[in-house]
């Protein structure tokens, strides 16, 4: 409740983090997939929509996506940037692509695995589509471009996540350009980044894409 309280502060401040600062790392970052999800609800179908294609095209259009050979991508969940399109395009276009599929077990790891086409997806925890247990996992985790998920992140490459730390331990073993998929809506001055919470290289939204480094 406290939380919600400071979240509503928050949200009437503009999104400043000073009033936070007396909040420690979690709490923060619990209070902002909070504050992700109020701004969800004012967002329309009908926006959503719109958000989704323009990102789609930007990305479909740009040279990290044409030039890449190898591209690792996560599938979407209900509110995420939809990449069933990326992947499908993907795929035509003769790409090798790689997505993840989650370890089963505390230590909350994934594995990258090569796809050859959306039906060897099927649905998994929190009902996301994962690469069916009897595809082997891919031994090379250097990928041209990975498009990484997220709850809000900011820009300067700081990412917030669902908090399970699946990503973070993932793209501590993985190797090239990894570029966060962000509707505006979900985008925040500054994500409080903790020593394991690995920055991003870039970040796209229906609006501009930003590179830093
Ligand atoms: N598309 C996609 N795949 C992914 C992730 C992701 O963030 N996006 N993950 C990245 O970690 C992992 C899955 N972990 C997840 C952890 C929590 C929630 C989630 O929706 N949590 C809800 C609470 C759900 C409940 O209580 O039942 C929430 O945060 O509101 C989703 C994915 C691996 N695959
Ligand atoms: N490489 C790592 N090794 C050990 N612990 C880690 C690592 N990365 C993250 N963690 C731990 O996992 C927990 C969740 O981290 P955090 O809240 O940053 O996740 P997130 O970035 O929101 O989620 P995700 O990475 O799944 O999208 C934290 O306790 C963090 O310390």
């Amino acid at each position: 409740m406290l939380y919600f309280l400071l979240v509503r502060v928050e949200l009437s401040l503009g999104g400043s983090m000073a009033f936070f600062s007396f909040l420690d790392q979690k709490k923060k970052k619990d209070a902002l997939r909070e504050l992700a999800k109020e701004r969800k609800k004012g967002i329309s179908a009908e926006q959503l929509d719109k958000a989704n294609r323009e990102i789609h095209l930007r990305l479909l259009q740009s040279p990290f996506f044409l030039e890449a050979e190898r591209i690792f991508s996560y599938v979407s969940m209900e509110g995420e940037v939809d990449t069933r399109i990326i992947l499908e395009t993907a795929l035509q276009m003769g790409k090798r692509v790689c997505v993840p599929r989650c370890i089963p077990g505390k230590e909350h790891l994934m594995e990258a695995v090569e796809i050859h086409s959306m039906e060897e997806l099927i649905p998994q925890t929190y009902g996301i589509l994962e690469p069916r247990k009897e595809l082997p996992s891919s031994t090379d985790w250097c990928f041209d471009l990975s498009l990484i998920p997220c709850v809000m992140a900011d820009q300067r490459g700081g990412r917030l996540g669902h908090g399970a730390g699946y990503y973070d331990r993932f793209l501590e073993k993985s190797r090239g350009k990894k570029l966060c998929l962000c509707f505006s809506w979900l985008l925040y001055d500054k994500i409080p980044m903790e020593k394991t919470d690995i920055p991003m290289d870039a970040l796209l939204t229906e609006e501009a894409y930003f590179a830093f480094h």
